[in-house]
């Protein structure tokens, strides 16, 4: 029998943390060895996700990057941006393979990462190292790496509805507008004025206009897709409700396309991709439709009256928008069909 992929789980305390727990719980290949946290150790992570009770009722560990070194493979960091700058490094040094799921190595210009997160970046020689790991585009990179850049929430969205659109010539990506809407568990667990109950409940509101850290790794990777510098308008807003994002994309047409070309060309791009659905003419995409599972549902509506299409993307935040897709990458890694331990259906209603 081969043996199990030991891992560590530093942040097990945050939602991207406790979802990676809850996929990992049941990954044929994989044995949580240590969840580990920076402000409680000793006592059953069961105590503060009761949830969890008499099913992964482990003690939280400290951080001890030299205990890691000698009992685990692998080590998933869902820690804030600035924290995964100065810990993966250390990971690394030691020998491990890393998934970081912050936004601290997705960018590969250290000078545009502090513009945007306002953190001084890792120093180019860990950045240099990281794959970025949106696994349906950059997949055959992870196989066999031995540290990946997790993508953010909104850029999964987004990305994966934008890029066969650009790939086939379909749409002009010189001025792409994304209106992109979040859960409230996208901002982490920690409590703040703006996420109070309050604050949030019957209310709809934009935020970070112009200035969301996730526009220079959208613009990146569009980039790097079309071949020559793309920047987009993304503006974000924040949904009374607990998970999923929608991105809602804009897009000139570049020739009389209709709904049913969009609809080939994004099944032929996405065959044998099995996370990424694409919807027929007319049925579009919901949150609830990917709600708790690592699906990216895609749907598409052209007006032939502007000359332009809507693309729309829906996922769950913290599943295809972080756990589930470092846990698909962890497959990729390793080598594993990157469906396993992942392969739910959307709960529903
Ligand atoms: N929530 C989401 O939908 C998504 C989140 N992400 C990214 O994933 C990462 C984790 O997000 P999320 O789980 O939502 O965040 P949370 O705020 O819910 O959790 C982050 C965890 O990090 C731990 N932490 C805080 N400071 C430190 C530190 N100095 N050293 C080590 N651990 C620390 C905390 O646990 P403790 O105090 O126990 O150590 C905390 O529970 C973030 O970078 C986020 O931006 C990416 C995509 C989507
Ligand atoms: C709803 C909400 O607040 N979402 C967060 C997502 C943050 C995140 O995932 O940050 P990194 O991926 O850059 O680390 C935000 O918009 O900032």
């Amino acid at each position: 029998m081969t043996q199990k992929c030991k891992v560590a789980i530093v942040g097990s305390t945050g939602y991207g943390g406790v979802e990676l727990i809850r996929f990992l719980y049941l990954h044929p290949h994989v044995e949580i060895t240590s969840v580990i946290s920076s402000s409680t150790s000793g006592v059953s992570i069961a105590e503060g996700f009761p949830h969890l009770t008499g099913i992964v009722d482990q003690k939280l560990d400290g951080i001890d990057i030299v205990k890691m070194a000698e009992e685990v493979d692998l080590v998933f960091t869902a820690t804030p941006s600035g924290v995964s700058t100065k810990l993966v490094p250390q990971l690394i040094d030691a020998g491990l393979k890393v998934i970081d799921l912050s936004g601290d190595f997705r960018l590969t210009d250290g000078a545009e990462y502090e513009a945007w997160y306002k953190h001084s970046p890792a120093e180019d020689i860990y950045l240099d190292q990281a794959v970025y790991g949106l696994s349906e585009i950059y997949g055959e990179n992870a196989a066999g790496a031995s540290f990946i850049s997790n993508p953010g929430c909104y850029p999964t969205a987004t990305l994966l509805g934008l890029i066969p659109a650009i790939k086939a010539g379909l749409i002009d990506h010189r001025s792409i507008i994304i209106d992109a809407k979040s859960g409230v568990s996208g901002a982490g667990r920690g409590a703040s004025l703006s996420f109070h109950y309050p604050e949030m409940n019957e209310n709809f509101k934009a935020y970070k206009v112009n200035k969301h850290q996730h526009i220079p790794e959208i613009e990146q990777v569009l980039s790097d897709q079309a071949g020559e510098p793309v920047t987009v308008t993304f503006t974000t807003h924040l949904v009374p409700m607990t998970r999923g994002i929608m991105s809602t994309m804009y897009a000139p047409l570049k020739g009389e396309y209709t709904d049913q070309d969009f609809i080939d060309v994004y099944k032929q791009y996405y065959e044998n991709r099995s996370f990424v659905r694409i919807r027929e003419k007319g049925i579009w995409p919901a949150t609830k439709e990917v709600f708790a599972s690592n699906y990216c549902d895609i749907g598409f509506a052209v007006d032939k009256r502007t000359g332009r299409v809507t693309i729309i993307s829906v996922i769950d935040n913290i599943v295809k928008g972080a756990a589930g897709q470092a846990i698909q990458n962890l497959n990729l890694m390793m080598g594993w069909d990157e469906q396993t331990g992942l392969n739910f259906l959307p709960v529903y209603p």
